[in-house]
């Protein structure tokens, strides 16, 4: 699926004259509007182009633009004043208003479906329908079909070749458009057609042709209309099987768990009504109600093995639910470019929503947890298969209209996410379901995909590899772990295998505590840090260490910081120590000055348990320069230094090659607040090399001992040290 940037938002732009025009925003009438054969001459003319481009092209998104935003409609088309074409106003949303139409061309398939539309007056416009799911025949608005449009937007939409405005109404939220029924007496009378096809039998061979063709949304539409003009009741039962089977196809897990189970006819062959409802509540990850319905349908047909299979299946799920208990050694190895979505449970007991003091709600422990214990794992609710960095958030937008559209079920979880400051009040419908589709606002689905998606590699294990692919990340949304706030210095680690987020602690959690992550990797300095929360999220942190830096620390002190490792970054930034490249030691001697004064910076008495991130840069590069040098003592000071710089306790004496002490306790520390990357791993690495080329084997052990306990924690599972080489 391929994506086009949100469109700009409506500021001011150069006129033709290059002067800065603002755009017209009044609510006025149009001035000239085409004719209908000009209108449809020009939309066949893009309708034949399209048609000799390239079969397969794939189809753009439109992502909502947030400073354009306006609500869904949450009327039914039953509620509103029809109204005629002649009466649309441009810039308006008609509020209170709909319209009756009929599609009078092919569309032409873009970002939305474009079609031609006459209303029973013989008005005609133009029409763009955007966020359609492909499982509903409305993505393409055939030609013929009647449609209602709920408070439609009328807009400009640029100019013609001729220099006159082009008009369209415009429908971003899928359930401000509905498909209406042939038969339906709404239809004013010259826009009536009759039914297509009179019985219910002619519908159902309908179906099942458009079955056969696997057109699975035209043989829902027919299947509907079979049951809608069924007169003998004995009939019902084998559409809505065919319907749910056919739902079940296309993904629509609610309406197939509904049909299946509307087919029931109390007799031994309900099995299979069972078995689909079983199907799918499993593909919406409800387990235990999946179990249910394989139970039952086991009951009536104890020997079939694809029950049997469906049923261990779910037994496996819920296992992996109760305990937590997962091999993910098996499932990394499962797990390829096209196989990123896990058959898995997901493991929250340890932990529960509550309201937070920090903002909204917020996840707490329910049970005390140790460094390295599984807080939880949690299979995304949400997340398209794109890697690619450019199309990943349009694909998480698209994905969960087209969810929960198809899947109302799940706009109870979805819709009460956070979607961050809205420039209206939310309306308590969305999420119902009103003319058989769910409201969906698409600006507020933008707005909590933006505040709530997490970036995702196909594994974190691949992506500490020196040969990732840099910048390959999907987007996903986790409706459980969407409630955790953020902390600099947080308590907790996340890792993914394919759509699998797994959370580890990094220190001990007491039941009731809140669990903490980083939203993002933090900035040395508190104010730039806290400038991207700000931007990004709206929030300015309160976790320890930006309490220190920015309220107890001076300014003079913050800016002294700031000049220090400005310096240091200029010479180190032209630096890099790499395999085979001595650093001269006048450049070494200078940037150990540097940080010399950049550590006394740091306020023993603020500074004294806590990270100290603005050392991080320089501490790190000394270490490659010692390592270069094969000076395993100087390895060893500065390498300790990294793990104090990130906030681990050292014992006193622990920067000398001497000192015997054991790395593996540093994870234990109760009193300290430190910060787990991949660079302690690394640092924990060199000091082994270290230890090992001054011939200490038990120090160099235990240095590797602990630097595979953060490799499990950076990771999310045990794994081999040299990952990091390959
Ligand atoms: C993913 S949500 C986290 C859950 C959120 N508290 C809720 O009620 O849905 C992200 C939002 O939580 C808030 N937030 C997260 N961390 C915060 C913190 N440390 N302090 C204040 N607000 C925070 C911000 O408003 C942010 O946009």
């Amino acid at each position: 699926m391929a994506v086009v940037l949100p469109s700009p938002p409506a500021t001011a732009s150069p006129g033709l004259d290059g002067v800065i025009t603002k755009p017209d925003t009044t609510t006025r009438a149009p001035r000239v509007k085409p004719t209908k054969e000009d209108l449809l001459k020009t939309h066949a003319v893009h309708v034949q182009k399209q048609a000799n481009s390239p079969e397969n092209a794939p189809r753009p998104v439109k992502q909502p633009n947030l400073a354009l935003a306006y609500p869904a409609s949450t009327k039914s088309i039953r509620e509103v004043d029809i109204i005629p074409l002649s009466q649309l106003e441009v810039n308006s949303h008609h509020r209170g208003s709909g319209l009756i139409l009929k599609v009078i061309s092919p569309p032409f398939l873009g970002a939305g479906a474009v079609s031609i539309v006459e209303d029973e007056f013989g008005n005609v416009d133009k029409i763009s329908i955007y966020n359609q799911n492909d499982s509903s025949i409305l993505s393409g608005v055939p030609e013929g079909c009647i449609i209602g449009v709920k408070e439609p937007y009328y807009t400009i939409n640029g100019k013609n070749a001729d220099g006159s405005e082009d008009y369209m109404i415009c429908v971003d939220h899928p359930s401000d458009v509905t498909l209406i029924r042939f038969t339906d007496p709404i239809i004013p009378e010259p826009l009536r057609l009759g039914p297509l096809l009179k019985t219910a039998e002619d519908w159902k061979k309908a179906g099942d042709t458009a079955f056969l063709e696997k057109d699975f949304p035209t043989a829902v539409f027919c299947y509907t209309e079979a049951l809608d003009c069924a007169e003998d009741e004995g009939f019902k039962p084998s559409i809505y099987t065919k319907r749910a089977g056919t739902s079940l196809i296309l993904g629509r897990y609610d309406s197939a768990k509904e049909d299946a189970l509307a087919s029931r006819t109390g007799t031994t062959t309900d099995w299979k009504a069972y078995y689909t409802a079983g199907r799918a509540c499993y593909g919406l990850c409800n387990y235990s109600e999946s179990k249910e319905y394989l139970s039952k349908a086991l009951e009536l047909n104890p020997t079939n093995p694809a029950i049997k299979k469906e049923y261990e299946r779910c037994l496996a799920r819920l296992h992996e639910e109760e305990t937590g208990d997962y091999d993910f050694e098996a499932i990394y190895k499962s797990l390829s470019p096209k196989n990123v979505h896990l058959d898995l449970g997901s493991f929250t007991r340890n932990t529960e929503v509550k309201a937070s003091p920090l903002h909204g709600r917020g996840l707490f422990a329910t049970k005390d947890l140790a460094p390295g214990d599984l807080v939880f794992a949690e299979k995304a609710t949400l997340m398209p298969n794109q890697y690619e960095p450019m199309r990943a958030s349009a694909a998480l937008y698209a994905l969960t209209v087209r969810q929960l559209l198809d899947n109302p079920s799940l706009c109870k979880s979805v819709l009460q996410l956070y979607p961050g400051e809205m420039t209206y009040e939310r309306n308590p419908l969305e999420g119902t379901l009103v003319d058989g589709v769910p409201v969906l606002d698409v600006f507020v689905i933008e707005g909590l995909r933006n505040k709530n998606c997490f970036s995702v590699p196909l594994s974190t294990l691949e992506d500490t590899r020196p040969t990732a692919q840099e910048g390959r990340q999907a987007k996903g949304l986790w409706v459980h772990a969407s409630n955790l706030n953020h902390a600099c210095v947080p308590n907790t680690l996340r890792s993914f295998l394919g759509d699998m987020l797994i959370s580890r602690a990094t220190r001990h959690i007491k039941a009731g505590e809140e669990i903490f992550q980083q939203y993002v990797p933090v900035k040395s300095l508190p104010d730039v840090r806290n400038g991207v929360y700000k931007d990004g999220w709206g929030f300015e942190c309160s976790c320890t260490l930006c309490v220190a830096e920015l309220k107890q620390s001076s300014e003079a002190s913050r800016e002294k910081r700031k000049d220090l490792l400005a310096q240091v970054e200029k010479i180190l930034n032209k630096k890099t120590p790499r395999a085979k490249t001595i650093i001269p030691d006048a450049t070494i001697r200078s940037v150990d000055k540097l940080m010399k004064q950049l550590e006394e910076a740091h306020e023993p008495e603020i500074y004294g348990r806590l990270p100290r991130l603005t050392l991080i840069y320089g501490s790190n590069w000394l270490v490659g320069a010692y390592r270069g040098k094969k000076n395993y003592s100087k390895t060893i000071r500065y390498a300790v230094k990294v793990l104090r710089n990130f906030g681990f306790e050292m014992p006193q004496g622990a920067e000398s090659q001497d000192k015997v002490w054991d790395p593996r306790q540093m994870f234990f520390s109760e009193e300290w607040h430190s910060l787990m990357t991949i660079h302690v791993v690394v640092a924990l690495r060199r000091l082994a090399e270290a230890y090992n080329g001054l011939g200490k084997k038990e120090m160099a052990e235990r240095s590797v001992e602990a630097a595979e306990f953060g490799y499990m924690l950076v990771t999310g599972f045990k794994n081999d040290l040299s990952n990091l080489d390959r």
